[in-house]
């Protein structure tokens, strides 16, 4: 059996004109949570449903949890759960009725159902409002409750396209919490889609990023904002004008420069020193107070190969 919990070979599936996914090839260790980062259109629901063998690929091949995606679905679907578009959850039912509804259609024995059902509702902070209709609650609530139920039957692997999608930051970061524990404790792997870049970078251990169905890169966050090269210089001071700024974009050292907020960001060409800058800027006029050093942060390093790309 394969030690990763997923992996795709030269995976590919079309739509009509439109090629969704194109020799898409990568692996996901397990016991991780694996970040599958995109644009709109990218190709990330089309891959999940790839992988979890709800659509047949054109080409190419995916295993699964060792599983193959064309021909053991019904094993890939036992041994995963799923959080896709809709929660899946009845409006009309309470918390404990919905899970309770999904056990039975996992055909855990009763005994087990109820320790189930209270351990999950437990561990998300749910057991007290048990008894509530699902229809009042919050998004976020919604959304924990929605988690629960994909982890009932205990999958090895779970799937989550844009699991935080629409929840205020404080619900957001208790559900990463609880995804992180999950992983930690009980060595579950998770497949998450999401748009939020410094969620990825603080939640995943290994991310890809997709456009246009094809794989741009693959690696763990650090790794990815190094693929950018240079130096990050954020420059604090006055005189920064837009002379100055296009002026410093002709500079041999210099890969991007751009105003943010009342600072100047400067990205570096690899190998090129910030001292060329700094005494240049000074050169020019401006006053300088403070020079920070640090990385491109994910997002940064996610647009720039979005903008390669093109
Ligand atoms: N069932 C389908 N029929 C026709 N085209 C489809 C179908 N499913 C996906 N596509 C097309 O395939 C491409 C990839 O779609 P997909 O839903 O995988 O993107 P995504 O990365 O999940 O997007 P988003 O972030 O907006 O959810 C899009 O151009 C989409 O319109």
């Amino acid at each position: 059996m394969s030690t990763n919990a997923i992996l795709t070979r030269s995976l590919s599936r079309s739509f009509g004109a439109v090629q969704a996914l194109s020799q898409v090839s990568f692996e996901v260790p397990q016991s991780i949570v694996f970040g599958y980062l995109g644009p709109n259109g990218s190709g990330k629901t089309t891959t999940i449903r790839l992988l979890l063998g709800l659509l047949e690929p054109d080409a190419g091949e995916a295993e699964v949890l060792g599983y193959n995606t064309r021909t053991q679905a019904q094993e890939i679907r036992e041994n995963c759960g799923a959080l896709l578009e809709h929660t899946g959850l009845y409006e009309r039912m309470s918390a404990m009725e919905n899970l309770d509804f999904y056990a039975r259609v996992w055909h855990l024995p009763a005994a087990e159902r109820a320790q189930r059902i209270q351990s999950l509702l437990g561990d998300l902070g749910l057991w007290e409002r048990r008894d509530e209709k699902v229809g009042g609650w919050s998004r976020g609530m919604k959304q924990k409750l929605a988690v629960a139920r994909a982890l009932l039957h205990r999958p090895r692997l779970l799937f989550l396209d844009e699991p935080t999608a629409g929840l205020d930051p404080v619900a957001a970061a208790a559900l990463r919490e609880d995804l992180a524990a999950l992983v930690e404790q009980q060595g579950v792997t998770v497949f998450l889609t999401t748009h939020n870049l410094s969620e990825a970078e603080r939640l995943c251990a290994r991310v890809a990023v997709i456009d246009r169905g094809r794989l741009l890169a693959v690696g763990s966050p650090d790794e990815l904002r190094s693929r950018q090269g240079g130096q990050r210089l954020e420059i604090h001071g006055r005189g920064i004008n837009d002379e100055v700024i296009d002026s410093l974009r002709q500079r041999p050292e210099v890969a991007r420069a751009a105003r943010e907020n009342q600072h100047l960001l400067v990205d570096l060409n690899e190998n090129s020193e910030s001292a060329a800058i700094v005494s240049y800027l000074v050169q020019a006029g401006v006053e300088i107070e403070e020079v920070r050093k640090g990385k491109a942060s994910l997002e940064e390093a996610f647009l720039t190969l979005l903008e390669d790309e093109k």
